[in-house]
């Protein structure tokens, strides 16, 4: 089984207008809320293609029941640990460019750690995955993750994360199964200014290998990604199509990518899928169906680098 597991989901409201003019009233053309979180998304995802997962996380007040609910109609499987305070709601603004409004997120009790903890104790099988992706609400320790990982083992499970900075690093020597930073965040672990070329980004990408993660998928927006293994490097694209709403691209890679993997085991068939996956949503307004995704794998272009 692959758990997703998401700490702090959000609505996204999601809405547009042609032009936003700061301190002034404007009107939407558009306003839709989703389901949304790292996880979640992720485990939507994989619910399109076809593959089973259950989203665990925590979820509360009126803005949690919401995302149960759609989660729910969506028939995605999932246990969110109910929370006394209400889930965040994330603002995604799209006018004359795209602009993210992200939420802290709600304060978690010690009581209602432990009981997502024990649920996830109880579940674990050797075999499963667990996907780990996204911010950490307030009262979590930034050692969160990390702190999962001895469980995750000792049920012989596996685990793949998606985060960044240090809590990503701590990670590694744990052996993930899969990173995927874009190449924003990689640039930032390292402390390297943005990088021009795609031979950095294999060299940065290389030094995730070496410390312990087991796959690495670099993404790139609009440029694809690169998959990077200890020797060779692979640039994947597809054809150019018009992006309406890029949120949960980078989720919707992972849950290609980490889901084929499981099912196939050809880290090469993982990467298309996951590409295809990524830019079906970024060419969706919500995320991605299974009929995009197969409209955009049978655009791919791959090449060693
Ligand atoms: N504008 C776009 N056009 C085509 N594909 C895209 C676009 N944006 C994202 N994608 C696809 O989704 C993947 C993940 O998107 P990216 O924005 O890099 O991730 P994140 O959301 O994690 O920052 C990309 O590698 C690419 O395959
Ligand atoms: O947990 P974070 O890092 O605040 O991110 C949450 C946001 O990221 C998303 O999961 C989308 O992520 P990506 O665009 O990176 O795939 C949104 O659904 C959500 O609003």
């Amino acid at each position: 089984m692959i758990y997703s597991i998401t700490l702090n989901p959000s609505i996204d409201y999601v809405i547009a207008l042609p032009d936003l003019e700061l301190g002034r009233v404007n009107h939407l053309s558009s306003a839709v809320m989703l389901p949304g979180g790292k996880g979640i998304n992720v485990s939507r995802i994989l619910k399109a293609l076809g593959i089973a997962s259950t989203a665990l996380g925590f979820s509360g007040g009126f803005t949690g029941a919401f995302i149960e609910d759609q989660l729910a109609q969506l028939q995605v499987a999932h246990h969110l640990t109910t929370t006394a305070a209400a889930t965040r709601l994330n603002v995604k603004l799209h006018a004359q460019s795209e602009t993210e409004l992200n939420a802290a997120g709600p304060q978690i009790t010690a009581a209602e750690v432990e009981a997502f903890t024990s649920d996830l104790k109880a579940r674990l099988q050797p075999g499963d995955v667990v996907i780990m992706a996204g911010s950490l609400p307030q009262g979590l320790p930034t050692s969160f993750y990390r702190d999962l990982i001895p469980m995750i083992h000792a049920a012989k499970a596996e685990f793949v994360i998606d985060t960044t900075g240090q809590a990503l690093l701590d990670t590694l020597p744990d052996h993930p199964l899969v990173v995927k930073p874009n190449h924003h965040e990689l640039a930032a672990l390292f402390g390297d200014a943005e990088y021009t070329d795609l031979q950095q980004v294999v060299t940065a990408g290389r030094k995730l290998l070496k410390l312990g993660a087991q796959h690495v998928l670099v993404s790139m927006a609009g440029k694809g990604a690169l998959m990077i293994t200890a020797d060779h490097a692979y640039h994947g694209t597809v054809a150019p199509g018009q992006v309406i709403n890029s949120v949960g691209a980078g989720d919707s890679m992972l849950a290609g990518f980490t889901g084929t993997l499981m099912q196939t085991g050809d880290a090469q068939a993982a990467f298309k899928a996951g590409i295809a996956c990524g830019s079906a949503t970024a060419f969706s307004q919500d995320l991605a169906t299974k009929a995009k995704i197969a409209e955009v794998a049978a655009t791919i272009t791959m090449e060693e680098i």
